[in-house]
């Protein structure tokens, strides 16, 4: 009466049960794993777990049921570890990039008179769980990212940006490296808005940020310091070098064709250089010098570098 009243409860259960012996072959299971597996009882009552489940990573699955048995202690893996250990289906195959259900398996020693004689493995259904999760994740990173850079251009916004000047100034001067700042501004943006329209004025500032970005080594920052202004870090870069990249930026935008509904839009751009210097107690004196030379590029007739 009990036996089948367990019975009963075992196969309603929403969770998987598997009872191993000593050698890992299959003693029972209940309805859950048949229904998951598409298994009958008959294939699978006698066999060795790996005969029917083939996919399992035998070292790994021996070593830890051997630990099970000798250690006396219930283990467990989760999703997040192997997203799932038996190819097992589930009810959301459209909505989750796995064929396959994720799983929390948890491994219970069973002792007959001290001595571990079987193993159950519980096999809970944590296909939402894993699907949320990610999901979150995704959002959580796309958040990220979003709060760091500017929508329209893809460049560093102004906050991160300071936050990413703040710390290679306090590195340069800690490790008593170069660092150098490149300040520039589009040339009578103004004039250009009124001429293409503020949606021209953007495809400009989206086009020239690009071909920036790409003209750029990997460990400098680049951002959209403000409307048309935008500004370049450049670690471990002396006064010459910054100089280079700055003439290399002016060129560049200069040689570059903007298309926009079918007309050819050209820009300009004046730069400010300058290079921290030991006078320099904070990130925002380099910001400043970098913003009187190229006030002073702007004064000079534009489409120019000027240095601090
Ligand atoms: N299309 C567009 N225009 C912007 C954006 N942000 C700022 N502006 C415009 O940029 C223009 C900047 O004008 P000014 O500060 O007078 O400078 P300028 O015309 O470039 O002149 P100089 O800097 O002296 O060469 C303004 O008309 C702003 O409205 C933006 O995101 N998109």
């Amino acid at each position: 009466m009990l036996d089948t009243l367990c019975n009963d409860i075992l196969n309603r259960l929403n969770t998987g049960i598997l009872i191993l012996d000593k050698n890992f072959n299959i003693l029972m299971w209940n309805r859950f794993l048949e229904v998951h597996a598409n298994k009958s009882d008959k294939q699978v009552v006698g066999k060795s777990i790996f005969a029917v489940f083939p996919e399992l990573p035998k070292k790994w699955f021996e070593r830890k049921l051997s630990s099970v048995i000798q250690l006396k202690n219930q283990s467990f893996c989760g999703w997040e570890q192997r997203h799932h250990l038996f190819e097992l289906s589930h009810s959301r195959p459209i909505t989750t990039d796995s064929d396959f259900m994720a799983q929390n398996c948890t491994f219970l020693p069973l002792e007959v008179e001290g001595e571990v004689e079987r193993i159950c493995i519980l096999i809970e259904d944590v296909t939402d769980v894993c699907h949320y999760q990610t999901q979150l994740n995704k959002v959580l990173q796309e958040l990220a990212l979003a709060s760091r850079v500017d929508g329209l251009t893809q460049a560093f916004n102004r906050k991160h940006w300071e936050e990413c000047l703040a710390a290679e100034f306090s590195r340069a001067q800690r490790y008593k490296q170069t660092l150098a700042l490149v300040m520039l501004d589009l040339d009578e943006f103004k004039l250009l808005n009124d001429t293409y329209g503020h949606q021209g004025g953007d495809k400009v500032l989206i086009d020239t940020s690009k071909a920036i970005n790409e003209m750029l080594r990997m460990g400098d920052l680049f951002g959209r310091y403000g409307g048309e202004e935008f500004a370049v870090i450049l670690p471990n870069t002396d006064l010459k070098g910054a100089k280079d990249v700055a003439e290399r930026i002016r060129k560049t935008i200069e040689g570059n064709a903007i298309h926009y509904q079918d007309q050819m839009i050209r820009v300009t751009v004046s730069i400010g250089v300058a290079v921290m210097d030991e006078a320099d107690a904070r990130y925002e004196s380099l910001i400043s010098h970098a913003d009187i030379a190229l006030y002073k590029a702007k004064g000079a007739g534009r489409n120019r570098v000027c240095v601090a």
